[in-house]
């Protein structure tokens, strides 16, 4: 009773690296407490013509920027087998580098949309999971939450395909950002990642055979014969539209502006020590892009942070 007190005086976001923790069986030396297992790649972003209408952030403009992109599987457990069911959604970094050792970070994931607005209701959430073991009264904890809870009904009954590859998956932003070109116009809007040939995924029968590593295994592979391509665009918020909630999915009519090409090229040898090494940030922003007031999106680099010092001191 005492450590549920002294838990729950914790910081949300503290508290929900713990649940997080301990949803994995953790701690893991080293590792994320989510997204634990990922393969890093190295890369180039070339601009469209129309990004600058919509960002004067520099790497929108005229110049190619070096990439290093994480690709990543759900929870905190760096073993979990890449078409488990809680290995979703894929998760995707990209560290746009810029001039002088400056960079800005894009991180999405493979779902369209949060389960929760708020990081209480997050917390929540992960609580009610960890709460809901085989031995857990009917209804559990777990359906207790999601019946009242429709957007984390919704985020959990969303389908979640396994891709035949990251370079097939497609990637959503999820929070709006504010972009603001160099006439001042100020839009909001929401990152879309997507595969230039189209995404494609395993069947459920092929998806229960693939190997635990099938992901981290093809991608090499994929890369040794040819580079892959993504769009980068942004979802553009209508007026109206609810920028700072990312359970609200806007509709699939809204204007889309292409951002540019993302082509990765090839593993990063130096991959593993990249990867322990770095924290990346979403809010690590440049002139020209600005955080919307979306809770979620505010409380991500201090959860982040909480992760990375843990697994920096072990
Ligand atoms: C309050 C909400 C959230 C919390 C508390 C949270 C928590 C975390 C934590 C603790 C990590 C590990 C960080 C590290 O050790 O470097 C992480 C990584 C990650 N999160 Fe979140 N997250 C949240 C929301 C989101 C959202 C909205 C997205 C995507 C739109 C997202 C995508 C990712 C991805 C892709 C990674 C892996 C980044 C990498 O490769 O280093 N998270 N998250």
């Amino acid at each position: 009773e005492d450590a549920n007190v002294a838990e729950s005086n914790k910081p949300v976001v503290e508290q929900i690296v713990n649940t997080l923790t301990k949803l994995s069986g953790g701690p893991y030396q080293g590792y994320r407490a989510n997204h634990a297992k990922g393969i890093v790649v190295q890369g180039e972003f070339v601009p469209a013509k129309s990004a600058a209408s919509l960002s004067k952030a520099v790497h929108l403009q005229t110049k190619a920027s070096p990439v290093t992109v994480r690709f990543s599987d759900a929870t905190g457990l760096p073993t979990i087998p890449d078409a488990d069911g809680n290995a979703f959604p894929k998760g995707i970094a990209i560290r746009f580098q810029l001039a002088e050792g400056a960079y800005t970070d894009i991180v999405s994931i493979s779902t369209n949309g949060f389960p929760a607005a708020k990081p209480e209701d997050f917390l929540g959430l992960l609580n009610s999971i960890a709460a809901s073991g085989p031995d857990a009264a009917k209804p559990s904890p777990v359906e207790q939450f999601l019946g009242s809870h429709p957007a984390a009904l919704a985020f959990v009954q969303m389908p979640k395909p396994a891709p035949v590859s990251f370079a097939t998956e497609s990637f959503y932003g999820v929070n709006a950002f504010k972009f603001t070109n160099a006439k001042g116009e100020t839009q909001y809007g929401r990152y879309r990642i997507t595969p230039i040939n189209g995404t494609e995924f395993l069947t459920k029968e092929q998806a229960a055979q693939a190997t635990p590593n099938y992901l981290m295994d093809e991608l090499p592979v994929r890369l040794s014969k040819a580079p892959a391509k993504f769009k980068i665009a942004v979802q553009v918020a209508d007026k109206g539209d609810v920028v700072n909630d990312p359970t609200v999915v806007w509709p699939e009519t809204r204007k889309q502006v292409e951002l540019g090409t993302l082509t990765l090229k090839n593993i990063d040898a130096d991959g593993v020590k990249f990867e322990k090494a770095t924290m990346f940030n979403p809010l690590v922003l440049v002139d020209g892009i600005d955080a919307s007031d979306d809770p979620i999106l505010l409380a991500r680099p201090a959860a982040y942070a909480v992760s990375y010092g843990r697994r920096l001191g072990q």
